[in-house]
């Protein structure tokens, strides 16, 4: 799927209006009818009153033709049209007209009238503001906003809630605060980033058939991960195939009292598919790693220099380097030492990312297509602070490019850029991932898809799905609050397989 601005979403309008063609009126019936079936399906129509806050432009429109098909359901509705003193758009006149002749009651309001109390009965329908918003919210429309928020009544915002900005920063402006907000055809940013939770709630995108045509010639602003993208870049396990085949990797993770962190990494390289796997420990933990995982090779180090203790990395495919890594002078000068000698991408995490923030000169030497995982902390600390999470996007689109790696963005929406520009919304994955060691599992299992043989991009984009998936798959069975990082590495084997077998 893919992810458009405002101005692309309404050249897509335009171009299904004139290419199909349809009437601009029709269209908005089509989306008003997809909500109300939306609201029909999720029982939403049953025992409900309804309040429709409408604008004048199109977003009010379909404001109007929704109150218009809600009559079937014999419900009460009252429509509240914030008056601007100006004509509606044609498609708003228009349904304002049809609706003249059903049991509707329409309320204006205007610059002094009272606003409206909302009984605990109203289900709110947000029509106010839509993809049109060109400059914050203020004024009456603000104290509008404010008096439908200080409700507790759910509200259904069409298109986008009112005062939502659909690509770049809302904050720290009013916008409504929507339980669920019906979307039409694709994502826009705004749904998709942390800041902006509270505003949207639930998101959901419904199909009003804008014309598939206008992907052709449109670069979207970013796409989004699905379970078909994931499952093409899946690659078969050979049957001749043996354990060289399928890549060394090595881990540089884990400092005394943080191996877990080393273990999990470990783990999630192997279940992730990765042939052999050497894991660096430190020689006070020599009895504990073995045992927590036998199927790793270790390397003890110690005070010495790095490369008195691995001076040959080119048997590797790839490193993993950083979770629990610490960031005493010894692990700098590992990562130093690695990033000196091994020229092939490899994965940079956690701690990897902390010890790189200090010393941003390291960014230039790293090899080019590896893969960063920084959560937003992790990524101001290494690209200066950002304002927003707008800001926090672009930066990591730019960071891609400039040192052409893969910056993987952590958060319940990963987002992964890539060095050539394009760049992914994640779709799987929940909250019981929230949880310490969920990262140190997605290390390991880029690892492992490295070492695996993918290439860089295609590790990324599979490898940040299935750890997800392999949450969704955990959390199914240990609820949402009980998850550990180990149940997700116990979950990647039962995601490779719900992906090989799904359509
Ligand atoms: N044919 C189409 O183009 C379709 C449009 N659709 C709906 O139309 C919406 C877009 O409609 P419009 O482009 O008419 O725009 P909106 O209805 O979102 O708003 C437009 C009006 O709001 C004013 N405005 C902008 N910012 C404001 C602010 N901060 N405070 C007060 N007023 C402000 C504008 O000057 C303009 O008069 C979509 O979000 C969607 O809901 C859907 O019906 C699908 C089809
Ligand atoms: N609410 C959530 N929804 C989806 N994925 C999440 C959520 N919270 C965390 N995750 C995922 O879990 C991982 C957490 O990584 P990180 O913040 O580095 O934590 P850790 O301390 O475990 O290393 C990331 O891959 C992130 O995308
Ligand atoms: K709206």
């Amino acid at each position: 799927m893919v992810v458009l601005s405002a101005e692309q979403v309404r050249a897509w309008d335009r171009f299904t209006i004139e290419k199909q063609p349809i009437a601009s009126i029709d269209l908005m019936e089509k989306a008003a009818m997809a909500c109300v079936q939306w609201m029909e399906t999720n029982r939403i129509v049953n025992q409900q009153q309804f309040y429709i806050f409408c604008g004048k432009g199109n977003n009010g429109g379909d404001g109007l033709a929704i109150a218009r098909l809600l009559q079937k359901f014999n419900r009460p509705v009252d429509v509240f049209i914030f008056e601007t003193g100006q004509l509606g758009s044609p498609d708003f006149q228009q349904n304002l007209h049809r609706l003249h002749t059903l049991p509707v009651t329409i309320h204006f309001i205007q610059e002094n009238s009272p606003l409206p109390d909302i009984p605990e009965s109203v289900l709110v329908i947000d029509a106010l503001l839509g993809t049109g918003l060109n400059r914050p919210v203020e004024g009456r429309m603000a104290a509008l906003i404010s008096h439908i928020n200080q409700y507790p009544n759910a509200v259904i915002s069409i298109d986008l809630p009112s005062g939502l900005f659909a690509d770049q920063s809302t904050l720290p402006h009013p916008c409504i605060h929507a339980s669920i907000t019906l979307s039409f055809q694709c994502f826009k940013p705004a749904l998709l980033v942390s800041e902006n939770a509270l505003f949207f709630g639930i998101p959901v995108i419904l199909d009003i058939g804008l014309d598939q045509r206008f992907l052709n010639s449109c670069t979207p602003l970013y796409e989004m991960t699905d379970g078909p993208l994931a499952k093409a870049i899946l690659q078969p396990r050979l049957a001749f195939s043996h354990k060289g085949k399928f890549g060394h990797a090595l881990l540089l993770a884990g400092s005394p009292g943080k191996m877990g962190a080393a273990v999990l990494a470990a783990k999630a390289c192997l279940r992730s598919g990765a042939g052999l796997l050497t894991t660096l420990v430190p020689e006070l933990e020599r009895m504990l790693f073995p045992t927590a995982i036998p199927e790793s090779m270790s390397i003890l180090y110690d005070n010495r220099k790095p490369e008195e203790i691995l001076s040959d990395t080119s048997i590797y495919k790839t490193i993993g380097i950083g979770p629990g890594l610490g960031q005493q002078p010894q692990s700098r000068d590992w990562l130093h030492h690695l990033l000196t000698h091994f020229r092939k991408p490899m994965v940079l995490d956690a701690d990897a990312l902390n010890l790189l923030a200090s010393d941003v000169r390291l960014l230039e030497g790293i090899p080019p297509f590896s893969i960063l995982t920084p959560h937003p902390k992790e990524f101001d600390r290494l690209n200066g602070t950002c304002s927003n999470d707008f800001e926090r996007l672009e930066a990591a689109l730019r960071m891609a490019i400039q040192h052409q790696v893969i910056v993987v963005l952590k958060g319940h929406r990963t987002f992964i850029a890539m060095p050539g520009g394009r760049a992914w919304f994640n779709t799987s994955g929940n909250a019981s991932m929230a949880k310490g060691g969920s990262g140190d599992v997605l290390t390991g299992m880029l690892t492992g898809l490295l070492a695996r043989g993918y290439a860089p991009e295609q590790a990324a984009l599979l490898g940040v799905y299935l750890h997800g998936l392999a949450g969704e798959i955990a959390s199914r069975k240990l609820g949402k609050e009980s998850v550990l990082a180990s149940d997700i590495i116990d979950s990647i084997g039962p995601a490779f397989l719900e992906l090989e077998s799904s359509n």
